[in-house]
């Protein structure tokens, strides 16, 4: 429970009067439940002692019907409060859960899996602000409840009958606490299959469309089958437990209920006693029952939400090995990059993808990178982003290494267009703004130029304002990279990076984007990976990676005139044309 405290100890200080207001509501609704109870006990007396007058009666039936209407108008007010803050209290958790993989590196988004992070922000972060609410509510409203109805039997009905009735309640708690201490690890298993169901679900509906295109429909129910099937296998141990919950506590309760019942009548028939009494003590025995089941109920919740602390934890506690620190220097332009005997291995793989790289890149030259498929040309490109850090050897900028400038000032140096093509659920201007959200009309318009996609504007139904993405209209592949293109651009980065972004477009198109290139971006550094040579011929430098290392390097011309695998290649393509 402490732990649970500690952990949004900043949201309670934050929300101290709203708690404040709440902690006394609910020691009010606590106390007016019980009332009720002691006003009907007093009325029997009344009636049977031949006191009852009108002044009386009044006053009973007053009672009777405040306590329910002020009981319901404070509950009224509490629950608005609890559900404004438990809601207010995940908005939060989850806004600091999302921003802190905002900070993540990309080592970190190989360990963990999609599904695993939605569960810990979903399932794990529902349970965490479900049992801060009960830790409240629950502990403050039902202690309050059993210990004002113990002090009321103690001290206005009969010290001896609450102890007999009441001390076998804590022997029962105690037994069900140790079960339930044990289910515990079960949770922890069940939230872990959980994470895996969560990703099994999430990779279905994201590979929907290959599933069905290879009719492998029924394979994909079978495998999500099996993941609910273990989902519930795994929840089936947790009800197991859970089962001895209620009948062991009922037993217990029972013989509490029997005592109270045949000692009251025993104290009755020694004067101890009157019956208006006995039925209030009665009352007061069977309203003990919720509150000691809510208790035992919150320990276990709070058990769960334990676990699912350490999940959140887990990620919060994350720290990024690409980070900025106290030294990080600004910078928003540059005059050479320097590779100087770079080698990077991926963070879970065993050989270097890209070995002992050393080349220049000045600012305003246009680079090309070419090579065979997997020889490593988007790993080396995408160091200039600082995903991870270089295993060996350093990257230089301007003779600084390129650690020691602020990464957010890196990655906006950079307009990256990756290979695959991130479209968001928004319109095309919108999806463009991405690169440049206060761009006005006309640099949308210059860049969707630029990018050769003014054509396919004229082709969507409502223009720069059509939805794309998920559920909106659908691109063609050569559409989605113009688009993507047009978002980097819009940034007018000082380095384009078009990582094989122009692998869909036909040759005209190419030919276009690029001559669109060489006009608007003078003097800016473009660095262009492709396949087709038609896309790098004119870059003033062309680097040739082959299994990991620059195997040529040169412009179009001199590499055309060595004996290497850029001619070959090249005279292929134009032998295929
Ligand atoms: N995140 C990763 N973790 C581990 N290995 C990776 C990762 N990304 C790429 N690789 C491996 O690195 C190697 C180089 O991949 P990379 O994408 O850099 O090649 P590429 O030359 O750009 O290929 P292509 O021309 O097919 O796009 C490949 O063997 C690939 O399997």
């Amino acid at each position: 429970m402490a732990n649970i405290i500690r952990k949004i100890k900043w949201f309670i200080i934050e929300h101290r009067v709203t708690y404040v207001i709440m902690l006394f509501l609910l020691l009010s609704i606590a106390f007016i439940s019980l009332t009720p109870a002691y006003v009907l006990g007093f009325a029997i007396d009344t009636v049977i002692s031949g006191k009852l007058n009108e002044s009386t009666l009044v006053m009973i039936v007053g009672a009777l019907v405040l306590l329910p209407v002020s009981r319901y108008a404070l509950s009224f007010v509490y629950n608005y409060l609890s559900n404004k803050t438990a809601q207010t209290l995940t908005f939060q958790l989850r806004k600091r859960y999302l921003s802190h993989l905002f900070e993540m590196d990309s080592k970190f988004f190989e360990l963990y899996d999609k599904g695993d992070l939605i569960s810990r922000v979903t399932a794990d972060l529902d349970s965490i602000t479900q049992a801060a609410s009960s830790i409240m509510e629950g502990i403050i409203f039902n202690v309050g409840v059993i210990l004002f109805a113990i002090g009321v039997m103690g001290f206005s009905i009969s010290w001896e009958l609450t102890i007999i009735s009441v001390t076998i309640m804590p022997i029962g708690l105690t037994i069900l606490n140790i079960i339930r201490s044990k289910k515990r690890k079960y949770v922890k298993i069940h939230r872990e299959i959980y994470a895996e169901m969560t990703e099994k679900v999430l990779e279905s509906v994201e590979g929907q469309k290959t599933i069905r295109a290879y009719v492998q429909e029924e394979n994909d129910l079978d495998k999500l089958k099996d993941a609910i099937d273990a989902d519930i296998e795994s929840w089936r141990y947790i009800v197991r437990y859970e089962s001895w919950f209620n009948p062991l506590f009922e037993v217990v309760y029972g013989i509490a209920y029997v005592l109270a019942f045949v000692f009251g009548v025993y104290f009755i028939l020694e004067s101890k006693m009157s019956l208006g009494q006995l039925i209030t003590f009665v009352s007061y025995v069977g309203m003990l029952y919720g509150p000691i089941i809510a208790i035992s109920t919150i320990f276990t919740q709070i058990n769960n939400a334990t676990i699912s602390i350490d999940r959140y934890d887990e990620i919060m506690t994350q720290v990024p090995e690409v980070h900025d620190d106290l030294t990080s220097k600004d910078i928003i332009d540059f005059k050479q990059i320097r590779f100087e005997n770079v080698t990077f291995l991926y963070p879970f793989d065993k050989q270097p993808v890209i070995k002992d790289i050393t080349f220049e890149i000045n600012n305003g030259q246009t680079i090309g990178i070419v090579g065979p498929t997997g020889s490593g040309k988007s790993t080396l490109i995408r160091q200039l982003l600082r995903e991870f850090n270089v295993t060996q050897g350093q990257i230089y900028i301007d003779n600084q290494r390129i650690d020691s400038y602020k990464i957010e000032d890196i990655r906006n140096l950079v307009g990256y267009v990756p290979q695959t093509h991130i479209l968001f659920k928004r319109g095309v201007d919108e999806n463009i703004l991405i690169g440049k959200p206060n761009a006005n009309v006309d640099m949308i318009n210059k860049a969707i130029k630029i990018a050769d996609f003014e054509k396919d504007l004229l082709f969507l139904q409502q223009g720069l304002h059509t939805m794309v993405g998920e559920s909106g209209t659908t691109l063609s592949g050569g559409q989605k990279q113009r688009l993507s293109i047009a978002r980097a651009l819009i940034k007018e980065p000082e380095i384009l990076i078009l990582d094989d972004s122009l692998s869909a477009v036909d040759a005209k198109t190419e030919d276009t984007i690029i001559g669109h290139l060489i006009d608007f971006r003078k003097g800016k550094t473009n660095i262009i990976v492709a396949h087709r040579f038609s896309a790098v011929r004119d870059a003033d430098v062309i680097l040739v990676i082959e299994n990991g290392q620059i195997t040529q390097k040169g412009t179009h011309e001199e590499l055309l005139k060595q004996d290497g695998w850029y001619k070959h290649q090249y005279i292929q393509q134009m032998t295929m044309k």
